[in-house]
């Protein structure tokens, strides 16, 4: 089945969708060889896709504003490092939904041009995200100068670019292949078992035939005992939260907006009353998509 009839069932909804050829417009962070781009080809690999490169996770929201393109992908979690706080902020600026997920292994490499080895190498780029997942191995360098890149992938094609020895860039062996680099060290990811959790963003609200996982954010009065008022329905109607995460509330400082997930179909009465509950306890309350829970895949 293609994510196609995942995203959603009402013909007109789809044809809005998809450009007149029938293709889907997606639009994902990066260059050709991004992990947010693996993920998108793999989600979407049994549908008729067209897809747009952005510099920055927020230019794949404003895409989507501008109905430039119908779906974006970001990346939301990584299993060993945590949430990805700019994208669940971001969800919320633009208020859109969650219409699909995709999690994908993530294995980190350390890249130079042809003939680079270990003791050449001055400088590394990478996304944070690089940084942070290979923490482990980079303890081992403290001279290297560390330089934060938009994405993995553009600063492995920017070593490319660069042609120097003394540069290197943590990304994928796939950007290797891409941009012609050389392996220096493979799966330097401290945590072998290392996953990103991607989201597939709308900016409508899809909800699938399929769907088996509910994501919603909310906010509470700064009282005692609020989280635990909510938490209880959770517990009372046996429902599985599969996540809690807190980001800041921008213009009230130590006050926080909970994303929780949990598992779930809409369609279910019994979900729908302890959903109504949850929401009369909430200062804000919004539903940000039920959709089908997505599996690890390791690529
Ligand atoms: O897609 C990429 O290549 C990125 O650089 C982004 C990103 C992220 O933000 O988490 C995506 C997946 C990996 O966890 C590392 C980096």
């Amino acid at each position: 089945m293609g994510a196609l009839k995942r995203v959603t069932n009402k013909k007109d909804e789809l044809e809005e969708k998809t450009c007149k050829n029938g293709q889907i417009k997606v639009g994902y962070q990066g260059v050709e060889g991004s992990f947010s781009e693996q993920a998108m080809r793999k989600y979407f690999e049994e549908d008729d896709i067209s897809s747009s490169p952005f510099e920055t996770f927020e230019d794949v929201f404003q895409a989507l504003k501008d109905r430039e393109i119908s779906y974006g992908i970001l990346p939301i979690e990584n299993s060993s490092t945590g949430g990805i706080g700019e994208v669940y902020s971001l969800l919320r600026k633009y208020d859109f939904y969650i219409v699909g997920e995709m999690c994908i292994k993530i294995t980190q490499n350390l890249l130079g041009i042809k003939g680079s080895k270990l003791e050449d190498i001055e400088e590394v780029y990478s996304h944070p995200q690089g940084f942070e997942q290979s923490v482990e191995f980079l303890k081992d360098y403290p001279h290297w100068k560390l330089i934060p890149y938009k994405n993995t992938a553009i600063s492995a094609k920017y070593i490319r670019e660069e042609n120097s020895k003394k540069k290197a860039a943590i990304a994928s062996k796939r950007t290797a292949e891409l941009y012609h680099l050389d392996i220096i060290q493979q799966n330097i990811n401290f945590n072998q078992d290392n996953y990103t959790r991607f989201i597939i963003v709308s900016a409508d609200f899809d909800v699938t035939t399929d769907a088996d996982k509910i994501s919603m954010v909310i906010s509470l009065p700064h009282k005692p005992g609020s989280l635990y008022q909510v938490l209880r329905y959770f517990a009372e109607n046996h429902l599985n939260m599969l996540k809690i995460e807190s980001r800041p509330i921008l213009d009230r400082p130590w006050e926080y907006f909970f994303y929780i997930d949990f598992e779930g179909n809409l369609q279910n009465p019994h979900l729908k009353k302890a959903i109504d509950q949850i929401e009369k306890k909430s200062n804000f309350f919004k539903l940000l998509g039920n959709y089908r829970k997505g599996r690890n895949i390791n690529q």
